[in-house]
């Protein structure tokens, strides 16, 4: 694949980033909190990414952060003024505000550009950001399956992506060189790039990452429910079942709300999903079939320790 970008017969990829030009002379970030500063870090801590990097955000107080935390060459507040000039621009913004950003920058993108993002959600950036690309502006939506419960400028490191994983869900009518670029650019990251259809990632996605999260954010609620009805501080005595089990709530509203609205459809099919099979447990369980219930834990063990053989818990 890398032949696309880089052309026959021309240096591997590893020459190249030792060697010359790096991927994006003035690579965009808009937003940049636990992934975009992750992404700015990776790029000056690995180099061959972006000869210069400019952070856009809004508020005031995460400007002044930014600009101390020095891992932008330019921080700029207007977005318009942000994406001038750039041959890169990243959205790293909670997928509910990509089309208020688009309608800012669309006018401002360079031709030639290249407009990728790192949204947790790719139909709706497709359909959100489609009809608002200029002619010439390369769209390539991307996902890092990576990231913390943590948010913010500060949250971010340059290790963040290393052996994980980045679906792409190039647009049919895409470019491929560009489609290359974007790629080149999370493997430099340290990232493993698959590339599937926006449909299909939004299905994986709710169920290995939207599905957990919602049950994470629902069993705290039930627990201090019962904490109210209980008058007993029920989670002083949440050991580390609970606290391993409940990580992930501590996550930013935004971005999980957006997330629910935009990936609607398929969360809702593997949520009742999930309520079918645990319905199927709860009835074991009323009815002890041990042996039923025996078989849903040895699979839940398998497949939980297949996911630590594999490097990925
Ligand atoms: N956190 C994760 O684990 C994770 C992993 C992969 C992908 N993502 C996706 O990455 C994107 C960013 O998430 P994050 O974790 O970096 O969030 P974050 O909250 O750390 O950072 C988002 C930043 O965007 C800024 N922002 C919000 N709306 C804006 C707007 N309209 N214009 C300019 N700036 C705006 C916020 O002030 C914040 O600084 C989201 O789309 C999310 O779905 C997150
Ligand atoms: O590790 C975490 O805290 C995460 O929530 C990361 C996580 C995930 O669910 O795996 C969250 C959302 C993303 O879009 C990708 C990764």
């Amino acid at each position: 694949m890398a032949e696309q970008f880089f052309g026959r017969g021309a240096a591997t990829p590893d020459q190249v980033r030792t060697q010359a030009a790096p991927l994006f002379e003035r690579l965009c970030l808009i937003g940049a909190g636990l992934i975009g500063s992750s992404i700015a870090r990776a790029a000056r801590a690995k180099g061959g990414i972006a000869r210069s990097i400019v952070a856009h955000t809004r508020r005031p107080e995460t400007l002044d952060r930014i600009r101390a935390l020095g891992f932008a060459d330019v921080v700029e507040p207007d977005a318009a003024r942000a994406v001038a000039g750039a041959d890169g621009v990243i959205l790293c913004v909670p997928v509910g505000a990509y089309a208020g950003v688009m309608r800012e920058i669309a006018p401002h993108l360079a031709p030639g550009c290249i407009l990728t993002d790192v949204g947790s959600t790719k139909g709706s950036v497709i359909r959100d950001l489609r009809p608002l690309l200029p002619p010439g502006v390369h769209l390539v939506p991307a996902h890092p399956m990576a990231g913390t419960e943590h948010s913010g400028p500060d949250a971010g490191f340059a290790e963040l992506f290393e052996g994980r994983y980045c679906i792409l869900t190039p647009l049919r009518e895409g470019d491929p060189a560009a489609t290359e670029r974007v790629a080149e650019l999370w493997r430099r990251c340290g990232s493993m790039v698959e590339r599937m259809d926006a449909e299909t990632h939004d299905k994986v996605v709710a169920i290995v990452s939207h599905l957990p999260h919602l049950i994470a954010f629902t069993i705290c609620g039930t627990a201090d429910d019962l904490a109210e009805e209980t008058r007993e501080a029920v989670l002083r005595f949440a050991a580390s079942g609970f606290r391993d089990f409940t990580r992930i709530a501590a996550s930013d509203v935004d971005m999980w709300r957006d997330i629910f609205l935009n990936n609607r459809d398929a969360l809702l099919e593997m949520l009742a999903r999930f309520t079918e099979d645990s319905h199927a447990l709860a009835r074991a369980v009323r009815w002890g079939q041990a042996d039923f219930i025996e078989d849903r834990i040895r699979r839940g063990r398998r497949i939980r320790r297949g996911l630590i053989e594999r490097r990925q818990a």
